[in-house]
């Protein structure tokens, strides 16, 4: 008897996955430091300090400029108010359009499960004309918790319907944090090669690694099949 399973649930990450968000990033930071006579950043140092959230991005610029902690609050204030609407500098990858409009013609139920805060993950997923593929969006405050903690990735999968102990599908991500947090939930990862990692491919564990969204269906249905 042929048994037809339903199409699991994909979860994208969205900085340097979906999209290369590190110019407007960086703009905003060096925005936010030129108030403080601080010298600007370059756009590697920026690059190196994004994936953990924007507390732990502001905890790194301080570490690497001086600035004082007793500041941390006004920065992210301040950093927040210029990044809300950001997104003239921030392109979607390749192909990332079409791979997601394959998926959802073949019935996958996708979500956003990111650090980025919420108001700034909705902009940008407006902005590029992508917002309504999307189910469910988890940003970095939806909940007291962040990746790699599993807690946000458990529930993206839990409002697609997966079981949020043991959730059944896969998870899409370029970074340490996503590798981490693929883990913690125990979901097979697939890593976008282009984004913003730091380690070296062969030392992440992945299901499979990938450098062009036209491959993404065909590795969703593999990595889908054993999930
Ligand atoms: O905002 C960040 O630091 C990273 O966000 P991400 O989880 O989409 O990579």
């Amino acid at each position: 008897m042929n048994v037809c399973l339903a199409p699991r649930p994909v979860i994208f990450d969205l900085d340097g996955t979906l999209i290369d968000s590190v110019p407007d990033i960086h703009a905003c930071v060096n925005a936010v430091l030129r108030l403080h006579n601080i010298r600007p950043l370059t756009l590697d140092q920026v690059r190196g300090f994004v994936g953990g959230g924007v507390d732990l991005l502001w905890q790194k610029i301080s570490g690497a400029t001086g600035l004082p902690r007793e500041a941390h609050r006004d920065l992210v204030a301040s950093f927040m108010t210029r990044y809300h609407g950001a997104t003239n500098l921030t392109r979607l990858y390749p192909h990332v359009t079409e791979a997601l409009g394959v998926l959802a013609d073949r019935g996958y139920p996708l979500g956003i499960c990111t650090n980025k805060p919420l108001g700034p993950t909705q902009k940008v997923l407006d902005h590029f004309g992508i917002a309504q593929l999307f189910r469910v969006v988890i940003g970095g405050d939806s909940l007291p918790q962040r990746k790699p903690d599993p807690a946000p990735l458990r529930a993206a999968f839990a409002a697609l319907g997966a079981d949020s102990e043991q959730p059944r599908g896969v998870y899409v991500g370029d970074s340490e944090f996503d590798e981490e947090c693929a883990r913690n939930t125990g979901v097979p990862f697939l890593l976008f090669t282009r984004g913003y990692r730091k380690t070296p491919v062969e030392q992440m564990t992945h299901q499979a690694a990938f450098d062009d969204f036209a491959t993404l269906p065909l590795l969703v249905e593999e990595a889908a099949a054993i999930a």
